[in-house]
């Protein structure tokens, strides 16, 4: 076992944060080192002797996420974690008809709208277990020429004695990790609630920001989506002095829709959730809010072409009502980490200082901008509402050697020989839209006047 312990010791000696960007094709090796994982990477026998596995997600290819898996693992026991209703549920279990190892648990979606976004694997090996967060489908394009991330725990041991409260993480990850999945009130998932019960999670460093579908009112209302996030912040992140004049960024690849004005939803209740500190919050000065949401352009000229757009779900007849959200938005500009045109379809939140030096916090999870993902406050603020199945990390200085900030950087070499700069997926400062030439990508109409890179045009419908 002493391999596993090496390799675990080499990644988390690259970075104590554990967060991994996925390698990309056709960019130079060197942004691919390190720092950058495929999906064989993660469920390679150097990160154990799996002998069971759960995969949390939207899209799955089952014949290929088999293959992903060593050819002496494909037949241990799988469970998928899927949102699929009807039809589309019968299709996916006809997908793995020849897989008698695979099983499956529809997660219940009871909200209109809602789906089952969160992108986790549950990893039981012999001398433990991990669990991973991340942002991709479990598709082969998805892991291709796209930036997108991933957070891997230390390898979790098993506890002499099971328990569900002991064996936690100042971070009450084990806690909030059960009471994420104790949601989907499934019984496929209660052997590996049972069996996370009996690991000892005290290594987790990170805070589980989870979203479930509900209206969630009370105790709980604080236990899910920007409420969670809000409660953390006011209670381990930063003080209102130091940050109270630095942006807020918000990063993602999907977009709901936010109402008539800023004030509706985004710059009220979202953006003072994720602007919450400690020592209160002055109300006076509302943050600043920056977004960054690729340009027609930038999907145009990336490595995929316009088909890139094709997992960039912004539709015209959602931005036409919301002209306000544009002029927050930043461009997807990575060259520091070489993926200016590997597109987004990572979701990432920070709050970095003025300097670009420093952030606050950074948050990688599944959730969109969107209500649905994040929760709307409903009957005067007594209730949260969550259509959506999401799950992200929280990375916060106090839980990283007590440091109250994270130094931060998206440069290769940077990053490359520092152990404790935070990797950031796109450079700062942000690359503002070029006024009245860039618009924000729209996947619903024809762009015919410039090809992609591969030549082509844009002709959805
Ligand atoms: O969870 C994820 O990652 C994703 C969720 N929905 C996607 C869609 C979509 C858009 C409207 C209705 C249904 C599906 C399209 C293309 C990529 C995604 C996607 O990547």
């Amino acid at each position: 076992t002493s391999r596993f312990h090496v390799v675990t010791k080499v990644y988390e000696l690259a970075q104590p944060f554990s967060f991994f960007l996925t390698k990309v094709a056709g960019i130079a090796d060197k942004y691919n080192s390190t720092l950058a994982l495929d999906i064989k990477d993660i469920l390679s026998a150097d990160m154990g002797n799996l002998v069971a596995s759960c995969q949390f997600n939207y899209m799955f290819d089952i014949p290929w996420l088999v293959q992903q898996y060593p050819k002496e693992f494909r037949s241990k026991p799988l469970l998928i974690v899927h949102g699929e209703q009807g039809p589309s549920k019968t299709t996916l279990e006809a997908e793995a008809i020849d897989y008698s190892n695979v099983r499956f648990c529809q997660a219940k979606l009871e909200m209109l709208f809602g789906t089952h976004h969160t992108k986790m694997m549950l990893l039981q090996y012999d001398t433990g277990m991990r669990v991973v967060i991340h942002t991709s489908n479990l598709i082969k394009q998805d892991w291709h020429q796209k930036t997108q991330g991933i957070w891997i725990s230390p390898l979790f041991p098993k506890m002499a004695k099971p328990s569900a409260t002991e064996g936690d993480s100042t971070t009450h990850f084990k806690r909030n990790l059960l009471e994420y999945l104790s949601a989907y009130k499934a019984y496929q998932l209660k052997d590996w609630i049972n069996n996370i019960s009996e690991h000892d999670m005290s290594t987790a460093r990170v805070v589980i920001i989870g979203s479930v579908p509900g209206r969630h009112t009370g105790d709980q209302m604080k236990s899910w989506g920007h409420m969670k996030l809000k409660r953390v912040l006011q209670q381990h992140g930063p003080s209102n002095g130091v940050v109270k004049n630095w942006p807020v960024i918000g990063q993602f690849s999907s977009i709901g829709s936010m109402g008539a004005n800023k004030e509706a939803w985004l710059c009220g209740e979202w953006l003072q959730s994720l602007s919450a500190a400690t020592g209160g919050t002055t109300l006076s000065s509302v943050p600043l809010l920056k977004l960054v949401f690729p340009t027609k352009d930038n999907v145009r000229c990336s490595l995929e072409g316009f088909p890139a757009g094709g997992s960039i779900p912004y539709s015209i007849n959602v931005a036409k009502k919301q002209m306000f959200l544009h002029d927050f938005f930043h461009q997807w500009r990575s060259e520091g980490q070489g993926r200016s045109r590997a597109m987004p379809h990572i979701k990432t939140y920070l709050r970095p200082s003025p300097d670009n030096q420093k952030t606050a916090w950074f948050l990688v999870t599944s959730a969109n901008l969107s209500k649905a993902a994040w929760g709307a406050l409903e009957k005067k603020g007594t209730q949260l509402m969550i259509r959506s199945y999401e799950i992200g990390v929280l990375f916060l200085p106090k839980f990283f050697g007590g440091k109250d900030l994270f130094d931060v950087s998206s440069n290769f070499e940077m990053l490359k020989s520092s152990t404790d700069v935070f990797p950031l997926p796109f450079d700062l400062p942000l690359t503002d839209y070029i006024k009245g030439k860039d618009r924000p990508w729209m996947w619903d109409i024809p762009y015919m006047d410039l090809p992609d890179t591969n030549g082509n045009i844009w002709c959805p419908g």
